[in-house]
């Protein structure tokens, strides 16, 4: 079925926009975000002044994807710090902001302490509020070098599960730039397979409700000449069916001490379809998305979202349609929704997990703890 679809046309250049900067004009410091809800219409830049408008930017997803979320955190303590806001309060409003994503509090708490150690070596504010700034800076470089690590260490998984030939892989809702201080997550390793020549398709669940899938997946893969094609999430298990389907790749929000994985809702569906197809499904995420803290996967809260992403379709999705126009019903006016914006994969479903660290398989706790202790051995040193 794949060779019915022509090689999609190759995409103009990679975002000319990033992600998130930070920037220092003369009326003073700013975070300064890509707007992923105007995507892909618009590249329209989002400008934060202060916490509340990150805290915002957060919730309705303008800024999202766990790594990025938790460098995004990192910064917002800087900025509260550098405009001389309170900054116990910052951490407090940035780690509430979304539950899901673990990356998220460490962010925070990472460039949190780097302000309190100076603080407490005797730091005025500006120089405290610095060191603030610096922890975010090194943790938005080392998530850049992590996620071209992984790129590296999912291929090599992706050769050696997949031996000879192109590569189609199914992912599911966004994992590229867009969440990343580098190329991504688990789009990095399926853009390092087509750079290697070794892409044959790219299916891109659409991900309802927000459709990261069709507006921020599609997006990235178009612009970087990737063969890929969107599909409904509820057409994946005819995919599988026809034998359509190497491997799944997917990101992360949250794995948990045993190996569990929170990842974006539709996630646990198709692990559960790779292991009736005996396909291989495989997490790509940071060592930083790992949350010992966390035993199992019922002990990780699921972020529960408003009613309204399901019931209506949002307008800024909708071409042409004005930020904060009302949504278009898609079902009758009070209708109730159920809208997990998670749910949670058992570590027995996920064939591998893959992280800088390297890639772990079977998914054990202890093996999830090795990983974690290589990583702080890196750190350290
Ligand atoms: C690798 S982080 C991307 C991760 O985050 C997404 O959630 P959201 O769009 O709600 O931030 C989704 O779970 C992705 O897998």
């Amino acid at each position: 079925m794949a060779d019915q679809y022509a090689q999609n046309p190759v995409g103009t250049a990679p975002p000319t926009l990033p992600s998130l900067r930070w920037d220092e004009p003369p009326e003073g410091p700013v975070l300064v975000l890509l707007d992923q809800t105007r995507l892909p219409a618009e590249e329209v830049e989002l400008v934060c002044t202060d916490v509340p408008a990150l805290v915002r930017a957060i919730q309705t997803l303008a800024v999202r994807g766990a790594p990025l979320l938790g460098i995004a955190g990192a910064y917002g303590v800087a900025l509260a710090a550098v405009r001389g806001y309170d900054v116990d309060e910052a951490v407090t409003l940035l780690e509430s902001a979304r539950p899901t994503a673990v990356n998220l509090g460490h962010g925070v708490r990472r460039a949190a302490a780097g302000y309190r150690t100076a603080v407490d070596k005797g730091a005025d504010a500006e120089q405290a509020a610095r060191a603030a700034l610096v922890a975010a800076r090194e943790l938005h470089r080392e998530d850049a070098e992590a996620s071209a690590r992984m790129a590296e260490h999912g291929l090599v998984l992706l050769d050696e599960l997949l031996p000879g030939g192109g590569h189609r892989i199914l992912t599911h809702c966004n994992t590229g730039a867009l969440v990343s201080g580098g190329e991504g997550t688990a789009f990095a390793v399926a853009l390092k397979a087509h750079r290697a020549g070794r892409l044959r398709r790219l299916w891109v669940d659409e991900t309802r409700p927000l459709l990261q899938g069709a507006r921020l997946t599609a997006f990235e893969a178009a612009r970087n000449g990737m063969p890929y094609t969107l599909l409904t999430d509820n057409a994946a298990g005819s995919l599988f069916a026809a034998g359509e389907v190497d491997a799944v790749l997917i990101g992360a929000d949250r794995i948990a001490a045993d190996g569990s994985v929170a990842n974006k809702v539709g996630s646990y569906p198709l692990a559960v379809l790779a292991k009736y197809h005996h396909v291989p499904f495989v997490v790509v995420a940071p060592t930083t998305t790992v949350d010992l803290s966390t035993p199992d996967g019922a002990s990780i809260e699921v972020e529960q979202r408003p009613g309204q992403e399901v019931t209506e379709v949002t307008a800024p999705h909708v071409a042409g349609a004005g930020a904060g126009a009302g949504g278009l019903p898609v079902a009758p006016l009070g209708t109730q929704a159920y809208n997990p914006a998670f749910d949670v994969t058992p570590p027995d479903l996920v064939t591998a997990i893959v992280t800088e660290q390297g890639a772990l398989s079977p998914v054990t706790g202890a093996g999830i703890a090795e990983l974690c202790a290589r990583s702080r051995q890196v750190t350290i040193s």
